[in-house]
Order: C-alpha cells, then sequence, then structure tokens
C-alpha cells in the first residue's frame, strides 16, 4: 500500500482523522505505539481504548514502525502535546509537511507545538490543523471545520488542503501559526475552569461569564506572543472554547467538573487513560504569562485547584472578589 498520508498517534484525535481520511477509499498509515492496538485495527478494524464508536476503514493501516511515516508526503502529527518531540525526532523526517494536531504547550521549556516540531524535523514545512472537533463526530462523518494554518502561506495550502479536506471536514485557511496553536492549548485551560462551575451547580450564567473572560486572557496572551485577533476569534480560538467549555464530551471539562464535585486532581487524573491536555498546559501557560506581566485569573485558579492549593469553592470566591474593573481586553 502506498499512503499519502500518515497519522502519527492512535488515540482518539488521531484514529478519528485516519478514519475521516480514509472515508472516500485514500490509503492511510496510522502509527501507534502499542503492538496489540496495532493488531487490533488491521485485524478488528476497532480502537476498543480510544475510539470505540468507530468500525475503521479498510484503507486504514496502522503500524508501530516510525520509520515506514519518514518517506509519506504529508504527517499529521496526533500524539499528546509532551511527547510530540521524542517521536518526532524519532521518525528523522528530513522534508515534506508536518500537521500539528495536539493542543498544548510543551511543559518544561514553554514552547509551542510549532516550535517544537520546527526544532525536532528542521527540514519540514510547518502547519497547524486546529478547531472544534471532538473526535467521536469527526470519525462518524458529521459537519466539521478547522483552521489549517500554514507557514508556508498559500502555497503550502494549495498543496495541503486537498489532501486533508473532505465532503464534511472542512479546513479554512489562515498564516497564522501562532494565533491556532494559543486558542487550541488555552481553551484546554479555560474548559477545566467551565467544568468547575458546572462540578459546583453555579449556574449558566455563571459560565458564560466564564467562557468570556476566559476569552479575554486568550487574547491577551495570545496577541502579547504575536497571534492575531481574527484568528483568536475563529475556529481555532473562540470556537473551539464555545466547543470544549459546553460538553461533558469534553476531557478537560470533565476534569474540571470532577475537580468541582470535590475530587482530588491526583485521583481525577489517575482515573483516566485519556489526556487532559489542560492539566499540564496550565502551569507553563501561568508561568509564560506571569512572567510577561499577563493576566490571566482564570488560569492561575486552574493551577491552584491542580495543585490542590484550595478547595474549589474557595477559589471561586477568590475569583468573584477581584477588584471591579473595565471589561477592556488589553487592560
Ligand atoms: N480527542 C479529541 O477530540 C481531540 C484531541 N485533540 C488533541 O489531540 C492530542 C491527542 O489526543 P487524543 O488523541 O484525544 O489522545 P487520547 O487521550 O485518546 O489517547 C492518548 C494517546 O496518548 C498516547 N501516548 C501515551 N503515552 C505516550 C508516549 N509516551 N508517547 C507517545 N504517545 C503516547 C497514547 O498511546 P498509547 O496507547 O501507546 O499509550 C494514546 O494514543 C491532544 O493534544 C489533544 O488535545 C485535538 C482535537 C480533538
Ligand atoms: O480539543 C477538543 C475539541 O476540539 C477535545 O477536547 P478535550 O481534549 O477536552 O476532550
Amino acid at each position: 500500500m502506498t499512503a499519502g498520508v500518515g497519522v502519527v498517534g492512535a488515540g482518539a484525535w488521531g484514529t478519528a482523522l485516519a478514519q475521516m481520511l480514509a472515508s472516500d477509499g485514500r490509503e492511510v498509515l496510522l502509527w501507534a505505539r502499542e503492538a496489540e492496538l496495532v493488531d487490533e485495527i488491521n485485524s478488528a478494524r476497532t480502537n476498543s481504548l480510544f475510539l470505540p464508536s468507530a468500525r475503521l476503514a479498510p484503507s486504514i493501516r496502522a503500524t508501530t514502525e516510525l520509520a515506514e511515516m519518514a518517506a509519506l508526503p504529508v504527517l499529521l502529527m496526533v500524539t499528546p502535546a509532551q511527547f510530540l518531540a521524542n517521536v518526532l525526532a524519532g521518525i528523522r523526517r528530513e522534508g515534506g509537511d508536518v500537521v500539528l494536531c495536539s493542543k498544548g504547550i510543551e511543559a518544561g521549556t514553554g514552547r509551542l507545538m510549532a516550535d517544537v516540531a520546527s526544532a525536532a524535523a528542521p527540514g519540514a514545512e510547518i502547519a497547524v490543523l486546529s478547531g472544534p472537533t471532538f473526535a467521536h463526530e469527526v470519525a462518524a462523518g458529521l459537519p466539521t471545520a478547522v483552521t489549517l494554518a500554514c507557514a508556508g502561506g498559500e502555497t503550502q495550502w494549495q498543496r495541503l488542503s486537498p489532501a486533508i479536506a473532505r465532503p464534511t471536514f472542512r479546513p479554512y485557511y489562515s498564516d497564522d501559526v501562532t494565533g491556532a496553536e494559543i486558542g487550541g492549548a488555552v481553551k484546554n485551560v479555560l474548559a477545566i475552569a467551565c467544568g468547575v462551575v458546572e462540578g459546583l451547580g453555579l449556574g449558566q450564567n455563571a459560565r458564560a461569564a466564564l467562557i468570556s473572560r476566559g476569552f479575554a486572557e486568550m487574547q491577551r496572551f495570545g496577541l502579547a506572543l504575536g497571534a492575531r485577533a481574527e484568528t483568536l476569534s475563529g475556529l481555532s480560538g473562540l470556537g473551539d472554547l464555545v466547543l470544549t467549555c459546553s460538553s461533558t464530551s469534553s476531557r478537560n471539562f470533565s476534569l474540571g467538573k470532577a475537580l468541582g464535585e470535590g475530587m482530588r486532581a491526583s485521583d481525577a487524573l489517575g482515573a483516566k487513560n485519556s489526556v487532559a491536555e489542560g492539566a499540564f498546559t496550565a502551569p507553563v501557560l501561568a508561568e509564560i504569562a506571569q512572567n510577561r506581566g499577563i493576566s490571566m485569573p482564570i488560569v492561575e485558579a486552574v493551577v491552584t485547584l491542580l495543585e490542590g492549593g484550595a478547595p474549589a469553592r474557595e477559589v471561586v470566591a477568590g475569583l468573584l472578589s477581584r477588584p471591579l474593573k473595565a471589561e477592556a481586553v488589553l487592560v
């Protein structure tokens, strides 16, 4: 089989992307870390661990061999953010397109995914695919739109968009890679906060307030790091924030809900084999914001909760008792 597109990471999102890409019979190579999962995908056409709802297309082939991914013209990187550097470096890719689909910031270094990828695959042309995309809906062929931000501008877009677009999967062009990555990374942290509001039973008004004030934090952070305002208010920013803050289909929202209901962060995180990226992103995001003098009180509140620094009700009371101020985004 000669696949044109490789998907690296067979969690829920990598598997759903592979399924979407294979929906018209095109061949897709899917890398998974575990041999048992590769066997299951290739023989039973299921991924019972991460995407149990899907019957996988026959033109998906799974492999544990990273080397098989090296020569494919288009690679979608879909490991959790903290593993991107190691996995991509292991592919030893020398050129071609690398499309980043993980949402997070690297702990320890504070690098966004594009910086991680440029260091791990120096010759590759980077793009970011991000937006409101619950994996199970994409796998089911439900209509979905994303931002496809291309570092290589329109030339890269002309090459990539036909490889990625499908009748129910619609990428929109951008060249704002930083904006697309920041929206996806920050919204995960804000979704934890919205889950807390749900877990505490604080109501719909409070959730809408948190989404709006969280979006102000996303804008302050994004603009300070060079993102464009229209990207932050688009699919990969506001669009994904609204989705993830509204549903227990979100792992980040569910984590927050458990915290709001009184569960300890270590217990809530330990109970899952799926990733809640916001838990890894929150501390490093808060640190970058503090170092740059960017006010992000909701993100700081999430860090306090994750560290077990105070009960959820106390953390929310702290947010509500902040001094009254102007609503304007940059203040
Ligand atoms: N799920 C969704 O709806 C969406 C997710 N995303 C993003 O996609 C990324 C992946 O999430 P998702 O697919 O949901 O993940 P899942 O929670 O479904 O699965 C976790 C994945 O992490 C892998 N993993 C664990 N340890 C390692 C390691 N050391 N090296 C490499 N991989 C490892 C697991 O592989 P193994 O079985 O080998 O442990 C598994 O594939 C995240 O950044 C997420 O924010 C983006 C959009 C939508
Ligand atoms: O990124 C997502 C939807 O766009 C998935 O959100 P969760 O990782 O919180 O499940």
